[in-house]
């Protein structure tokens, strides 16, 4: 699989090696491959490079009218010919990613079962729970490292899709290998389809998933558990990632499963390393040390949370105590801001609640629920961050005030898809006079600023998880540590291109994800070194590691078995 390979040997020939999405190279099977393997005939003649295959395939992509579209066609790709789908990808990220991951992914999601042609990665249904060691046995999977898993409650900020939030995982891993360098058929995405609430896949009669209710409680317990000790038999150093799982399972199966294989929980841990990271570029920017900073997250969900607990421990890195980070957090959901004694707060809450007293001389329009308006008032945050899936939810006179208090607010909308964003950059711009520091989660046109193209920063997970994927597995880590999320969301901030020039953006651009992916990786495998969690390896092989798992997409030459 490494780069390293030469040749590749392959028993299957003719039609057979046509349909295998990993072996297949189309047009561009050369003349003695299709001698050896029974291809004349079966492919046009003439043989192609593989730029000529990318150029057919961009050509044929910006032909459509619509991104779901495009989408379809990528989808499509990848079943037939996976490294043309890379290779075209890889060249292409700022024009693609858009395509095959946030937003259109999500409308991939909601048409999931109109678009459903052909098997991809595994449905794992609660009738079939007992099969679940025979259905990970089938060859195809030896090769499988990395496991992007979602139950599909939560997708994006979409709610419930079902079995068609197996969207997702094959989007994340797309990434994995398109910027993290994961050779694909080391990856696979699983649905666990436990039923849907969503009455709209209930009622349609072409819906693919298991048609029955969402199974909850311990039922829903004893599947997960099924199916993480089934994986763990198959694949004991497997990295596993848990992906857009609601509020109320996300948090407790990550702390339940963190200490018995390599996991890890991106909408908690890739988005707080991401939040953070972005916020110590912003730094730069606003000359507002971390330790002075109070940060507003509207959202105190799993994902609003994992930021708050991640941008809390980088200030306790700082110098602050764990009380004087803690009083600079304000946790605002749909009950008001989060405070001591409220009822119903989930475990993973309460680390986050503000004391009763620290609000006492606010001034409030609403004292029985203290909303965002109020929240940006008294407490005037520094930054405000969104994770609510709430539209528009960052109206005016909240934006306003961010501007009223702060000289640069940092604001970051980060629901996604762009539909979910809670502003858009340009109300934003315009609301505080071109001061705020912006970072929202999906893809926005760029701003206009004195007279050129402003590219939005993009504050999506998609800068961290390709790389952690890549270091934790690099070096065989038995476990992922928030220490390594810190050294992702550290290494993110070192590579900001506003480190040098404060008009810059925050982020590096989306088209050098690979290059953001290799800093992380390198981050998190010396993190994963330095807590021992990778014993096997040295600290000088760490590089050469690195190096070796990253796959480029270009053609092998096949032998036949
Ligand atoms: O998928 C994305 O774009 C980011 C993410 O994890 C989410 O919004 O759940
Ligand atoms: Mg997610």
């Amino acid at each position: 699989m490494s780069e390293a390979t030469a040749s590749m040997a392959t028993a299957l020939s003719g039609y057979e090696l046509l349909a295998d999405p990993q072996l297949n190279k189309g047009t561009a099977f050369s003349e003695d491959e299709r001698d050896a393997f029974h291809l004349h005939g079966l492919l046009p003649p003439h043989v192609s490079t593989l730029d000529e295959q990318i150029s057919r395939a961009l050509q044929s992509l910006r032909q459509f009218e619509t991104d779901i579209e495009r989408y379809a066609f990528l989808r499509e790709l990848q079943d037939i010919n996976e490294t043309l789908l890379y290779a075209t990808l890889v060249g292409n990220l700022e024009e693609l990613l858009p395509i095959v991951y946030t937003p259109t992914v999500g409308a991939g999601c909601q048409q999931f079962s109109r678009l459903y042609h052909k098997p991809r990665g595994l449905f794992l249904s609660i009738p079939h729970r007992s099969r679940l060691d025979q259905i990970f046995a089938q060859p195809r999977f030896d090769a499988v490292e990395a496991i992007v898993v979602t139950d599909g409650e939560r997708i994006l900020g979409l709610g419930d899709q079902g079995a068609g939030g197996m969207g997702i995982p094959i989007g994340k891993l797309a990434l994995y290998s398109g910027c993290g360098g994961l050779h694909p058929a080391t990856t696979l995405p699983i649905l666990l389809d436990v039923g849907t609430d969503n009455a709209d896949c209930l009622a349609d009669p072409l819906y693919v998933g298991w048609r029955h209710e969402r199974v909850r409680g311990q039922a829903y317990d004893d599947f997960i558990e099924a199916f993480v000790s089934a994986v763990i038999r198959r694949w004991p150093q497997v990295l596993l990632q848990w992906e857009d799982f609601a509020k109320n399972n996300a948090t407790r199966l990550l702390e339940r499963y963190r200490d018995r294989l390599c996991t890890f929980n991106d909408d908690v841990q890739g988005t707080a390393a991401v939040a953070t990271g972005t916020l110590l570029a912003a730094i730069n920017v606003t000359g507002v040390p971390l330790t002075e900073q109070r940060v507003a997250v509207f959202g105190a969900g799993s994902a609003g949370c994992g930021i708050a607990g991640l941008i809390r421990a980088a200030m306790c890195d700082a110098g602050l105590s764990e009380s004087e980070a803690a009083q600079r957090f304000f946790m605002v959901d749909r009950d008001g801001l989060l405070i001591d004694g409220m009822p119903d707060l989930a475990p993973f809450q309460t680390p986050f609640v503000q004391s009763r007293r620290a609000i006492e001389g606010w001034t409030l329009d609403h004292p029985d629920q203290i909303g965002l308006l109020d929240v940006v008032r008294n407490a005037r945050p520094t930054v405000l961050i969104g994770v609510s899936g709430q539209a528009g939810a960052f109206g005016e006179p909240v934006v306003r005030a961010m501007a009223a208090c702060n000289e640069r607010p940092v604001i970051f909308p980060l629901s996604n898809p762009t539909s979910r964003a809670e502003a858009t950059p340009a109300d934003i711009e315009a609301w505080t006079d071109k001061r705020a520091l912006v970072g929202v989660g999906s893809p926005f046109p760029p701003l206009l600023r004195d007279g050129t193209r402003f590219k939005v920063d993009q504050t999506n997970n998609s800068y961290i998880f390709p790389g952690v994927g890549l270091g934790a597995l690099a070096v065989g880590a038995s476990r992922v540590t928030d220490g390594m999320f810190m050294a992702a969301a550290k290494a993110l901030a070192e590579a900001s291109p506003a480190r040098l020039n404060p008009k810059h953006n925050l982020l590096p651009p989306v088209s050098a994800l690979r290059e953001v992916a290799a800093k992380v990786a390198l981050a998190v495998a010396m993190q994963a070194h330095r807590e021992g969690a990778a014993p096997d390896v040295a600290v000088d092989q760490i590089q050469q590691r690195l190096r070796a798992k990253v796959w480029t997409p270009r053609y092998v030459p096949l032998a036949a078995k």
